[in-house]
């Protein structure tokens, strides 16, 4: 039986790594698959992963219609056995409903990429539809972390560094390595483009809108081991000798 399987985590978290991966598997296996996304960093019409890989993929729009893309290709070019559609939070409630119609009425595969909530932790309109609909919903194994070492489970923007909670819900852009978070303007000036970055942090540290940079503001000694660690203190335990 066909199915539709909505795969989701933080950003950052390998979910369009995944994607190439199945699509590498399942064309390995004979298999005919049609790729999909929105808005990828990479520009349009590709799919990439922070690892390096990139494939071409159908750029999906407003009005595209699933229905049309996947009937007219198997009317007239080649068999369609799967599709693989990543940032599918991006799409509408209707293109994720014309989804689970390909899955039922076509038997085809459908295999959805996307995280949940957007930078203010509101759901999607995609991927709401996505969890409403899905035959599975699978979170991905590989964890991204906030800076506190906990599981990311939140996306976070910010805005010339500093974290914000209002904006246009879609705006593209990447997460800010440490060295923008350490953020010394004078060494290490950001480029222009990169005002808008985003940072997964845990949900205690994204309602207290504590990214990296802040916390680090706030505590900048935390930053170092806070005893001399060639001094065994008293209490440690034995297996410490
Ligand atoms: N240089 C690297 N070495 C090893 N793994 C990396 C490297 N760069 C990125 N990654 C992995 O790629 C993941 C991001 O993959 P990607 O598919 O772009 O994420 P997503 O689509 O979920 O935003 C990171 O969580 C990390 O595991
Ligand atoms: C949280 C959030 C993210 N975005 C944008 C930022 C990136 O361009 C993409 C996600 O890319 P990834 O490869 O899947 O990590 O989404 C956004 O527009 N609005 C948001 O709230």
């Amino acid at each position: 039986m066909a199915q539709l399987v909505f795969f989701t985590g933080t950003m950052n978290c390998g979910k369009s790594t995944l994607a190439l991966q199945m699509d590498y598997n399942h064309s390995s296996a004979g298999r005919h698959g049609l790729i999909f996304t929105r808005d990828d960093r990479a520009g349009d019409s590709v799919l990439s992963s922070r690892l390096g890989l990139t494939t071409t993929a159908i750029e999906v729009r407003d009005d595209t219609d699933f229905w049309d893309e996947v009937a007219n290709r198997r009317t007239y070019s080649s068999p369609v056995h799967y599709l693989i559609v990543d940032e599918a939070q991006f799409y509408s409630a209707i293109q994720i409903e014309q989804l689970a119609g390909i899955v039922d009425e076509m038997g085809i595969d459908v295999f959805a990429f996307g995280f949940t909530t957007d930078f203010r932790s509101r759901l999607f309109a995609g991927a709401q539809r996505l969890i409403e609909l899905a035959d599975r919903v699978e979170v991905l194994q590989v964890e991204a972390l906030c800076w506190c070492g906990a599981r990311a489970t939140h996306n976070a923007r910010t805005e010339g560094g500093v974290m914000v909670t209002e904006g246009r819900q879609v705006v593209i852009g990447d997460i800010a390595t440490p060295d923008d978070a350490a953020g010394d303007p004078g060494l290490n000036p950001p480029p222009p483009e990169v005002e808008v970055g985003y940072e997964t942090l845990c949900r205690r540290h994204h309602m207290r809108r504590m990214t990296a940079a802040r916390a680090k503001e706030l505590a900048p000694e935390d930053q170092l081991l806070p005893i001399d660690t060639r001094v065994r203190p008293p209490s440690a335990p034995r297996w410490r000798r």
